[in-house]
């Protein structure tokens, strides 16, 4: 069985705390959860998202504006795929041998194409970096910024996100799977990049939504299973609210009604119910979302929301 597993950025901070040691702790404890999986002979490709690590690359970028050049945000995407890539490889590595599993593991720096044309890039929908007090938020707004009300934790900057259409550096993530590697990929969603009309690429400013890019990814590395990691057990059905129920077994049709329905938050578990039900569309055995605890359990199918085509 191969399992495409998408870490989400939270996940890879310890409770929104992004210090280098947080974030390498909580890489350990994802990796170790990737090693499990290996153990058992379950093959593993891994992504991850970046929405905490390139809004604080921006940040460090506008504060230093006055002294280095700063760079566009498609630059922050690849810095941030090379740092978490370097990030996991080394906890993986780590975990590996001290279970005494022999695999090799590679990052790769992975663009996916996305489309100049994209209304995702008129209306910013996806929140990065840090959470911020309506008041300070206000202040950012000011200087050209687009922040939203993401509810208790604050508000939070919002840019462009285009879909992802195609993962451009696939061969390269097959060659090293078909090859053995544990391969990390297309972390962020992808670097974000256009083609244009005399046939080259360009980098656009613009995250695209980790949870699309890697039911992209699930798709291209042929995976049987995609296991959306997150920092809740499970989709919830009217969250935040005394009638809130969890989701645990549900079918693609019936996702879909809830998502109608408005349950899931955009730019949070709206299009990790989206991508788990492209992947289930598109042919997928199953799509799991839940938390790094119930991995093990999630991919034998039995915890966490179970998407399953009928
Ligand atoms: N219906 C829902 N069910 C569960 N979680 C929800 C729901 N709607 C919004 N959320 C929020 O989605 C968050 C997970 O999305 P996100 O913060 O984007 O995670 P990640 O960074 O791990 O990709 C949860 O912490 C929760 O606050
Ligand atoms: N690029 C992206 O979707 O990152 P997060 O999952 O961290 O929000």
């Amino acid at each position: 069985m191969r399992v495409l597993l998408a870490l989400g950025g939270n996940a890879m901070t310890n409770a929104g705390r992004a210090r280098p040691e947080d974030q390498i702790g909580a890489a350990e404890v994802a990796m170790a959860a990737v090693a499990s999986m290996l153990e058992q002979d379950v093959d593993v490709v891994i992504t991850h998202g970046n929405g905490p690590q390139v809004g604080n690359l921006l940040v460090k970028n506008e504060v230093a504006a006055a002294v280095v050049p700063p760079v566009p945000l498609d630059w922050c995407g690849a810095q941030t795929q090379g740092t978490l890539g370097f990030v996991l490889m080394d906890a993986l590595d780590v975990e590996l041998a001290r279970r005494g599993v022999d695999r090799r593991t590679a990052a790769v720096v992975t663009r996916a194409l996305v489309d100049a044309a994209d209304s995702g890039f008129a209306k910013p929908t996806k929140p990065i970096g840090r959470f911020l007090p309506a008041d300070e938020a206000a202040v950012m707004q000011e200087h050209g910024q687009v922040w939203e009300d993401r509810g208790e934790k604050g508000w939070r900057r919002v840019v462009a996100s285009p879909e992802p259409l195609e993962i451009l550096d696939a061969a390269a993530v097959r060659a090293l799977v078909d090859a053995g590697f544990v391969v990390i990929a297309n972390g962020g969603g992808g670097i974000p990049v256009v083609r244009d009309p005399d046939g080259r690429l360009r980098g656009v400013e613009a995250v695209i939504d980790k949870d699309l890019g890697a039911a992209l990814l699930a798709r291209t590395v042929a995976a049987d299973v995609l296991v959306i990691g997150t920092d809740v057990p499970n989709a919830v059905l009217r969250y935040g609210t005394p009638e809130a129920e969890s989701l645990g077994a549900v079918t693609v049709a019936e996702l879909r009604g809830y998502a109608a329905e408005g349950h899931f938050a955009s730019g949070s578990m709206g299009p990790k119910v989206d991508a788990a039900c492209r992947f289930v569309e598109q042919g997928g055995t199953r799509a799991v979302i839940t938390d790094l605890d119930h991995l093990a359990a999630a991919i034998a199918g039995d915890a966490g929301t179970v998407v399953v085509p009928t």
